[in-house]
């Protein structure tokens, strides 16, 4: 093992993140005492990520169940989570046992849903296996299915009982997938921390390699970030609409490409739109510095003409909005967020304009 880095994430229920290399046999230690069974739901076409966090479970003394879902954003339905809970009652698991979820974004975000629902709430433990999951998505207890009416419309906050990061998993990430990722790293760096920003302009080949000279310390930072903000606001009260930085034009784009499109890039293209309506709300003028870096990373920064009155609509379902007042996250500054309530319809136009292709 090469020195495993251990984030607590404070709050109500802490946890650890654990991020390394070789850390699969601390899996074990993340669960709360009393687990006999353990259901460990992955992608049904990566058995090889599930196998060796099987393999440390039942070497721990537990009963390990493999629960395979479909690949990707396929398994957030409510009929693959429905699929899952008659599984859960089949093997038998109850409020003492638990749930693993290993793999990407969608199947953290899906394990937790479910672990969230079975019985009112079973303890969940992430094994994120993208970049984007270990920086985002199994950190922070928001877990949730898409419906037809749009993107994580149905969900829980339930805080995992632990995060473990096994960074070799990154090895086998898609290219494209791991650039997705690295959307979200970009994020944390023009919400908190400039610092990786610099590190990502400094060598943007670099960052879209897991084996890049900067790629823990992006990883440790993003998770950083999401740490301090998440354990001072878990249900979003507030300060955790930060986060959402880019993604209300995001999700509505994801929606519109019916989810074939990767989250990353969805929310490449609404940091850019974000970007635009701060500077023509006359906040703050980043645009320049997204466009330049989102493009050195070889992310996407624009979306076709004809789609706004479609994604204007799908934007009025965000989760962010109060009755009819659509809301946005802005930047008043770099590392500043601030908000933009109830915008004129000409402004929102006005800045789809500036990304449209
Ligand atoms: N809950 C949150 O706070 C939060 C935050 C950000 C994103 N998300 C969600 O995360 C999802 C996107 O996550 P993602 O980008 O990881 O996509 P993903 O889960 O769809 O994974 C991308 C692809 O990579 C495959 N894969 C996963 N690990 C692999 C590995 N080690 N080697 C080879 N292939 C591997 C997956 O099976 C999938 O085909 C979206 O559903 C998004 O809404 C949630
Ligand atoms: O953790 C959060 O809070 C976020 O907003 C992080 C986002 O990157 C993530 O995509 C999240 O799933 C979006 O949440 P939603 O509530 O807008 O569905
Ligand atoms: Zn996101």
């Amino acid at each position: 093992m090469s020195g495993a880095t251990r984030i607590t994430v404070r709050g109500d229920d802490p946890y650890d993140v654990v991020v390394g290399t070789g850390v699969l046999a601390e899996l074990p230690t993340l669960f709360r005492p009393g687990v006999r069974t353990v259901a460990v739901i992955h992608p049904q076409g990566l058995p090889e990520l599930a196998r060796p966090v099987c393999e440390a479970i039942a070497a721990a003394g537990h009963e390990v169940a493999a629960l395979p879902v479909p690949d990707g954003e396929r398994a957030k339905t409510a009929e693959v989570a429905a699929g899952l809970w008659s599984a859960l009652g089949r093997h038998g698991v109850t409020r003492s046992d638990a749930v693993v979820g290993v793999g990407g974004g969608a199947t953290t975000d899906l394990a937790g849903f479910v672990a969230g629902t079975w019985l009112r709430g079973v303890q969940v433990v992430l094994v994120p296996t993208t970049l984007l999951a270990m920086v985002d998505a199994a950190v922070g207890g928001k877990n949730g299915i898409d419906t037809p009416e749009g993107k994580n419309l149905v969900g829980t906050f339930l805080p995992p009982a632990g995060v473990l990061c096994e960074l070799s998993t990154l090895d086998g990430v898609p290219r494209d997938d791991y650039r997705a990722g690295l959307a979200e790293v970009i994020k944390g760096g023009f919400i908190a921390d400039p610092e990786i920003l610099r590190l990502v302009e400094a060598d943007p080949e670099g960052a879209v390699r897991p084996d890049g000279p900067h790629t823990r310390e992006l990883i440790e930072r993003k998770i950083r970030v999401k740490a301090d903000v998440v354990g001072a606001d878990l249900r979003e009260a507030g300060l955790r609409e930060i986060l959402n930085y880019g993604h209300t034009l995001a999700h509505a784009i994801e929606r519109d490409r019916h989810y074939e499109i990767r989250h990353g890039e969805a929310v490449a293209i609404g940091m850019v739109y974000a970007a635009e309506l701060s500077r023509l709300a006359g906040r703050a003028d980043l645009v320049a510095r997204t466009r330049r870096i989102l493009t050195a990373v070889g992310l996407p920064v624009s979306y076709r003409a004809d789609a706004w009155p479609r994604l204007r609509d799908h934007m009025r379902l965000d989760k962010k909005n109060r009755g009819a007042k659509q809301r946005f996250v802005v930047l008043d500054d770099l590392a500043r967020p601030g908000r933009l309530e109830d915008p004129a319809e000409e402004l929102l136009e006005a800045a789809y304009k500036e990304i449209s292709a």
